[in-house]
């Protein structure tokens, strides 16, 4: 980007050819125009800049995204973002007239994109106007072509957008000269100087040198040309192509090209010379005719059109084949004349007339595009059938680039206005480029992309929520094709005749039909999940109660002298002291149930899910040891067991209950995965190691004297009416001896179970850290749960669950069915373990009641 007099022009200009005048010189013609009104202090020439050049990048941005064969494909199927009618200026140098007359010349570019007009000589104040580009009188052909940003709109044509470059102005301003080159180029085969030819002939050597290097990079890629040459001659539409018929061709529109001409001829071409050839026979072919303004004037308004249809491999999937319609239209419009200069006469006035009414509609069009109040209003474009031919590339989905031809002449100063307003005008229209493809192709490459992002999608919730894998291609839950078949029918398919509609409408309702499955089955995964999340922070809050309960009532236990006395009465010799090693369900012959207390807080805990990570199996090291009384992994459970169908009220699958069900909870409790001590356990600092015997005995005389409990042992052992009591002693005694036995294990224990290994030093102190997070209080969880929101999602403030698809996925990966699993067996295990002292304290009382009341036998 550049800046110079306040003028910032866009980068794709910035080396264009200068022909102007400097800072000097600007102010030498302000001051010989007498001029004031319009001139910036420096600083403010700064503020300015600053405004400017913010507008100008946001341009210059908008253009670059515009094309690349990658971001168009990306665009396909969108609304393209919005992007201003480009507009350059030329002057022409002085004719012969012009010369002969004396005439003053009123313009001057100071370059940047900036143009003054000195209007003095009509009684005017000197105007100064800017734009995406001025050319002097001086430009050449060639640097014309190279800057004027025409390259910039070939590209994108190439790229499969519709673009229109067309130079409108006065009669003789130069309108032919820039489009094709001098008329007489073509009059006289002996001047055919490549150094006059036109942007026509210049975009045509470019586009053929484009689509070499595209074809290079990618030879799969096949470019079809073709042409058509069209003139609107007294609001009459002629084929340049086909002179032998001088019908008039209709004008039709349609949904999916818009206007359009029936019948026009457009033949192929693969050669530059056969393009040229086509610009030859147009050329001659077109109305020209002699004024005093011009000795070549044209009478009509010519389009040339260059079809350029691509078809190339889906850079997403191989197997699909894009084909974009890209366009390039040229448009030489006839100019404006004033009868009384031109002298038109006849014919010639008859032509006069016509060509200043269609540019008049095409003026109205241009003002009411260029409004933003009208904008969305009534175009006038059906008023001509140059406007309707037109309308795609004013306020359409088309990219244009206007070329104002002015004279620098005083003379024609009131004309040169107009044009130039005109040019403001228009460089206020807004198009919306959309690259142009068959509208089921478009439909099925939007479908396919949605299906590639669901099917992922829908295979990583299935993976994090422990689902069996989708199979591909369900259509109603029945697979249609096997999915290589799926794919060659699919590449037939999109390699099909263009008219076999019949195919694509198939393949396009197989699309919409697996891409609603997917969205269907995604919305229930999601619905699962939620669930999943809600059963296990409830099953989480509920084990900790349990657990809660259940250290409440063993301590109870192993603070009373009923735990020797009932541990006395088992032949396993068993003690229900957590740290004694093994006890066995009240319930089940199956193994006995693990040390208790690593189970105190739920090793999967969601509410912990943040911290833990453990999103595959088998889990973290630190939770294996607690986990490993499963013989298999959930995973292998549900392996066969196809999508649960979704209980539509819960909203969660309906076996999903039945899932987690374990029936027989010890079946699932082989002995050989009992951790053992060398796993890491015996170090842990659970409660049950903690109860040393004199803490233990602290706490019971503290129990001892609000326990009824305890008065009942009290009274059992003043009594000493127990049977085990007579055979073994006092119950003080006993329980004294057994304290002591305990306590000289534990010690041998710990002194003997020092980490032997790095990783069980590590699964150690993970679990002591697990141990820290234990004690923190447990109400920072339930404000969740109440709100049946899963914590991690509550913690965020001002997030609700209406999260993105990709957020709520991200989420899934700390609730997986594995993690209700364990929850639901921990939850069954706990139970049994409650039960299992409930029986005891039940059995104490049978036992203590006849020695409270002297009943017992
Ligand atoms: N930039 C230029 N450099 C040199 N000569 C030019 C330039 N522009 C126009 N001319 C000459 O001016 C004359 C008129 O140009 P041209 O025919 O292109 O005008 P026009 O706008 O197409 O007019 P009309 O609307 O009547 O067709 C031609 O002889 C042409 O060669």
């Amino acid at each position: 980007m550049a800046s110079v007099g306040g003028v910032v022009i866009p980068a794709w200009q910035d080396q264009s050819y200068r022909n102007g005048i400097g800072m000097g010189e600007r102010t030498e013609f302000l001051a010989e125009t007498g001029y004031t009104g319009d001139v910036k202090k420096p600083e403010e020439q700064g503020k300015a800049d600053k405004t400017t050049r913010k507008t100008s990048m946001a341009s210059v941005v908008t253009n670059s995204s515009l094309p690349g064969s990658n971001d168009s494909l990306v665009d396909a199927g969108s609304d393209g973002e919005e992007d201003s009618v480009r507009v350059v200026v030329r002057i022409r140098p002085p004719n012969d007239l012009e010369t002969n007359r004396k005439d003053k010349v009123i313009t001057q570019c100071p370059g940047q994109g900036a143009l003054w007009v000195d209007t003095s000589t009509s009684g005017g104040r000197p105007k100064q106007f800017t734009f995406d580009g001025v050319f002097g009188a001086e430009t050449t052909q060639y640097q014309m072509f190279e800057n004027c940003g025409i390259k910039k709109l070939l590209d994108m044509a190439l790229d499969g957008y519709a673009c229109t470059a067309f130079a409108f102005g006065q009669t003789g301003s130069g309108k032919t000269h820039t489009i094709t080159g001098p008329m007489t180029m073509f009059e006289d085969d002996t001047v055919q100087d490549a150094e006059y030819q036109g942007l026509i002939q210049r975009a045509f050597l470019y586009l053929f040198d484009s689509i070499g290097q595209r074809k290079r990079r990618d030879p799969s890629t096949v470019y079809t040309l073709r042409a058509t040459y069209l003139e609107i001659y007294n609001e009459q539409v002629k084929d340049l192509l086909n002179p032998a018929d001088r019908s008039n061709l209709p004008v039709r529109w349609s949904k999916e090209q818009g206007f359009y001409v029936e019948n026009l001829f457009c033949p192929e071409f693969e050669t530059i010379d056969d393009i040229m050839a086509v610009l030859e026979e147009g050329m001659h072919n077109r109305h020209v005719g002699s004024h005093n303004l011009n000795e070549h004037s044209s009478r009509s308004h010519t389009m040339l059109t260059l079809n350029i249809d691509s078809e190339m491999a889906d850079p997403d999937d191989d197997s699909m084949y894009i084909t974009k319609h890209g366009k390039i239209c040229f448009v030489d419009l006839a100019g404006s004349e004033k009868v009384k200069e031109s002298k038109s006469a006849g014919d010639a006035l008859v032509e006069t007339t016509n060509i200043n009414k269609s540019l008049l509609t095409l003026g109205n069009c241009i003002s009411a595009l260029s409004d933003p109040k009208k904008r969305g209003g009534h175009i006038p474009f059906r008023d001509s059938k140059l406007t309707k031919l037109l309308s795609d590339s004013l306020g359409g989905t088309g990219v244009t680039l206007m070329v104002a031809c002015i004279s620098p002449s005083a003379y024609n100063g009131s004309e040169t206005m107009n044009t130039l307003r005109y040019a403001v005008r228009a460089k206020r229209i807004k198009n919306k480029p959309l690259v142009r493809m068959d509208p089921r192709e478009k439909l099925i490459l939007s479908l396919q992309r949605e299906l590639k992002r669901l099917r992922s999608e829908n295979e990583y919730l299935r993976t994090k929520l422990n689902f069996p894998q989708s199979r591909m291609g369900m259509v109603n839950g029945h697979r249609k094709e096997p999915p290589q078949e799926d794919e060659a029918v699919r590449q037939t398919l999109v390699r099909r005749d263009t008219n076999d509609s019949d195919s694509l409408y198939e393949m396009l309702q197989e699309y919409m039909v697996e891409n609603e499955n997917l969205r269907h089955e995604n919305t229930e995964l999601f619905t699962s999940k939620d669930h999943i999340q809600r059963e296990q922070v409830l099953l989480s809050r509920e084990n900790d109660k349990l657990v809660q309960k259940l250290e409440n009532l063993e301590r109870v236990l192993a603070a009373s002298p009923l735990s020797w006395q009932t541990s006395s009465r088992h032949s396993s010799g068993h003690s229900i002291r957590r740290d004694s090693g093994h006890r066995h369900s009240a319930h089940s012959e199956g193994p006995p149930v693990t040390m208790l207390s690593p189970l105190t807080k739920s090793p999967f805990d969601p509410r912990e899910a943040k911290n833990r990570h453990m999103t595959t199996w088998p889990p973290s090291p630190e939770l294996q040891p607690r986990m490993a009384w499963r013989s298999t992994p959930p995973s292998e459970h549900s392996k066969d067991v196809s999508l649960p169908p979704v209980d539509q009220k819960k909203g969660i699958p309906s076996n999903f209950r039945q899932q987690q069900a374990r029936p027989n909870v010890n079946a699932s409790f082989p002995p050989s995965k009992i951790p053992t001590k060398s796993q890491g356990f015996s170090k842990l600092p659970h409660k049950g190691t903690e109860v040393t015997p004199k803490v233990m005995e602290k706490k019971k005389e503290k129990k001892a004297s609000d326990s009824n409990l305890k008065k009942r042992f009290i009274k059992l052992e003043a009594s000493g009416t127990t049977g085990s009591s007579q055979k073994q002693g006092g119950y003080a005694e006993r329980f004294q001896q057994k304290r002591e036995a305990m306590g000289k294990k534990e010690e041998d224990s710990t002194a003997s179970r020092e980490p032997e290994t790095e990783k069980e030093q590590d699964m150690n102190i993970a679990w002591q850290n697990r141990e820290g997070q234990r004690d923190q209080p447990i109400h920072r969880h339930d404000n969740a749960v109440d709100n049946h929101t899963p914590p991690h999602n509550a913690d965020k403030q001002g997030e609700t669950n209406d999260a993105s698809p990709r957020q709520r996925i991200n989420d899934a990966q700390f609730y997986t069915t594995k993690d209700s699993d364990a929850l639901q067996d921990m939850n069954a295990k706990l139970r049994a373990e409650l039960a299992d002292l409930e029986g005891e304290i039940a059995r104490y009382k049978h036992v203590g009641k006849p020695a409270q009341g002297g009943k017992k036998r």
